[in-house]
C-alpha cells in the first residue's frame, strides 16, 4: 500500500485498500472537500452518492493519484485501477491495443486477451473503438481495469450513459468479475437503486465529508423490491433531499 500528499502518516495497516483521514480539497476559496474520513477494506464493494457537485468525481480522482493538490492522509493499495463514465478508449488502437497499453510484461497481450475474453469481447479484439456500442466500449474500459489487477477498482458512473438493458448486464458482469477477483471497488453513481443492489456499504458525501454510511448486509443477486431494500432506499433518498415515492 502506497501513501502519498504532502501530509502523510504511515501507510494503512493491511487489510485495507484505501485509508483517508481528514481529506481536504479546496478549488481556489472554494472547499469541496472538508474532512473526509473514509476505509475501503480488500474484496469490500463500497457505493459513493451525493448530489451533484458534492465532490465525488473529486474525492475519487484524489485516489487514483490524479490529484496532487488534496491534503490529509492518503493511504491507497499500489495497484489502483480507474474506470469512467466515458470509456476513454484510444480511438486510432483496435480494442486489444487498448487494453494492452500501459501494460508490462512479455504476456500482455495474453493477459489482455484473457481480460476482454473475461467481459465477453473475445470476438471484438480486432474491432476499433468507434465501431463498438456503448455497452461494449465500457466493457472494453472494465477489461482494462482489471487486467492491471487491481487491489482498488475506482468506478466513476460507469454505467450513466448506458441504457437500462445493458446497465442491468452490466450490473451482473461487474459483480462477476468482482466475485472472480475481489478488488475493494469505490463505485460512484447518482443511481440509488444501482448502490444498493450492488454495494456492500452506501455512503453519502455532503458538505464535504462522509455524513452518512448504510450497510446492506444481503446476499446477492438483490431484488430491488425486497423489504430491506425498499426501507434503505427511503433512508437514502430522504438523505439526499427526495422524498420517496408515496411517502410525501
Ligand atoms: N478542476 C476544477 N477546478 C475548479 N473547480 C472544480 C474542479 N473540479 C471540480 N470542481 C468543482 O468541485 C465541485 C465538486 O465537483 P465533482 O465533480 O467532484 O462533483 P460530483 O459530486 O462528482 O458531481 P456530479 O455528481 O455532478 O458529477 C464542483 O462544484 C466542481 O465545479
Amino acid at each position: 500500500m502506497a501513501t502519498r500528499t504532502a501530509r502523510l502518516t504511515q501507510a494503512p495497516p493491511d487489510g485495507r485498500v484505501a485509508s483517508v483521514r481528514g481529506l481536504v480539497r479546496s478549488f481556489g476559496d472554494r472547499r469541496v472537500l472538508s474532512n473526509v474520513d473514509l476505509d475501503i477494506a480488500r474484496g469490500e464493494f463500497v457505493a459513493l452518492l451525493g448530489a451533484s457537485g458534492s465532490g465525488k468525481s473529486t474525492l475519487l480522482r484524489v485516489l487514483a493519484g490524479l490529484d496532487g493538490e488534496a491534503r490529509g492522509e492518503i493511504g491507497v493499495d499500489d495497484a489502483v485501477a480507474v474506470s469512467f463514465q466515458e470509456p476513454r478508449l484510444v480511438p486510432w488502437k483496435r480494442v486489444l491495443a487498448n487494453v494492452v497499453l500501459g501494460l508490462r510484461g512479455p504476456d500482455a497481450t495474453d493477459r489482455a486477451r484473457a481480460a476482454l475474453a473475461e467481459v465477453g469481447l473475445a470476438e471484438r479484439v480486432d474491432a476499433w473503438p468507434l465501431t463498438l456500442s456503448g455497452g461494449e466500449a465500457q466493457r472494453v474500459s472494465l477489461a482494462r481495469a482489471l487486467v492491471r489487477e487491481p487491489g482498488l477498482l475506482l468506478l466513476d458512473e460507469p454505467f450513466g450513459a448506458l441504457d437500462a438493458l445493458t446497465r442491468i448486464s452490466m450490473h451482473r458482469l461487474v459483480l462477476d468479475l468482482w466475485d472472480r477477483h475481489r478488488p475493494g471497488i469505490l463505485l460512484v453513481t447518482h443511481d440509488v437503486d444501482e448502490a444498493l443492489l450492488l454495494a456492500d456499504r452506501v455512503l453519502v458525501l455532503e458538505s464535504g465529508r462522509i455524513a452518512h454510511e448504510s450497510p446492506v448486509p444481503l446476499p446477492r443477486p438483490r431484488h430491488r423490491d425486497h423489504p430491506d431494500l425498499v426501507a434503505l432506499r427511503a433512508v437514502l433518498l430522504r438523505r439526499l433531499g427526495v422524498t420517496p415515492e408515496g411517502t410525501a
